[in-house]
């Protein structure tokens, strides 16, 4: 059997702690080997934001995952068509990597939006999916289907939309991202006004 990868796709604008606790724990307390975070430099879904460059958000990501073994970032969406379709990736992925069984992480925010991806139903039969909570969002039936298992991960409820507000209104961002992202942050004067 080759090893077990759980797949955690994002904007990552920034990468924030709540990430990385739930990437880390998906890693350690699971069946998981490691958790790969893949960078979408166009989320379907988020069209218009105020978006850092793909490659200063992998970059931030490079170093606040920096030392852990078991956490690795892919940017295989910067060369695909975008906006970055999650079917495509993961098809691409297993053309790199038939060794690999993959598994996709996904809050339960996402499950009512997911009827609505490309691919949804190959998605769901396709694929593993490990659910964690969100505080605030109902289960969805799409939580009952087979090959989606539910893991009580521990979870923080910080988005990176309120870092991002938080460095725009000029107030701290410590702990909310990891030292060497904040420094980063703060050094570039990303989202500064
Ligand atoms: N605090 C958190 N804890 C666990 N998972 C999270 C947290 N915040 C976001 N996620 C999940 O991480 C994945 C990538 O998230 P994304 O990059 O969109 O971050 P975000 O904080 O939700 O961003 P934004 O506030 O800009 O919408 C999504 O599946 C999202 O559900
Ligand atoms: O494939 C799709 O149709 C699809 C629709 C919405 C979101 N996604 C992916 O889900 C990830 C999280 O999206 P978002 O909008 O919550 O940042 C991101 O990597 C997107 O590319 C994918």
């Amino acid at each position: 059997m080759g090893r077990k990868v759980g797949l955690l796709f994002g904007s990552f604008n920034p990468i924030h702690t709540g990430h990385l606790i739930l990437a880390n724990f998906m890693a350690t307390h699971t069946d998981l080997d490691e958790v790969w975070l893949i960078v979408s430099p166009q989320s379907p879904f988020k069209v218009g934001q105020e978006l850092l460059g793909e490659n200063e958000r992998l970059d931030l990501v490079q170093r606040a995952i920096s030392g852990n073994n078991r956490l690795r970032v892919l940017d295989v969406e910067f060369t695909m068509p975008k906006p970055s379709f999650t079917i495509d990736t993961l098809d691409e992925l297993r053309r790199r990597h038939p060794g690999y069984r993959f598994v996709l992480l996904m809050g339960e925010d996402n499950l009512p939006g997911l009827p609505h991806w490309k691919g949804a139903e190959r998605i769901l039969t396709e694929n593993e999916i490990y659910v964690y909570p969100r505080s605030g969002v109902d289960a969805s039936e799409v939580s009952t289907r087979p090959g989606v298992r539910v893991v009580e991960a521990p979870l923080l409820d910080i988005s990176a939309t309120f870092v991002r507000e938080c460095v725009r209104t000029g107030k701290s961002i410590r702990y909310l991202v990891p030292e060497v992202v904040e420094q980063q942050i703060l050094a570039v004067g990303y989202w500064k006004v």
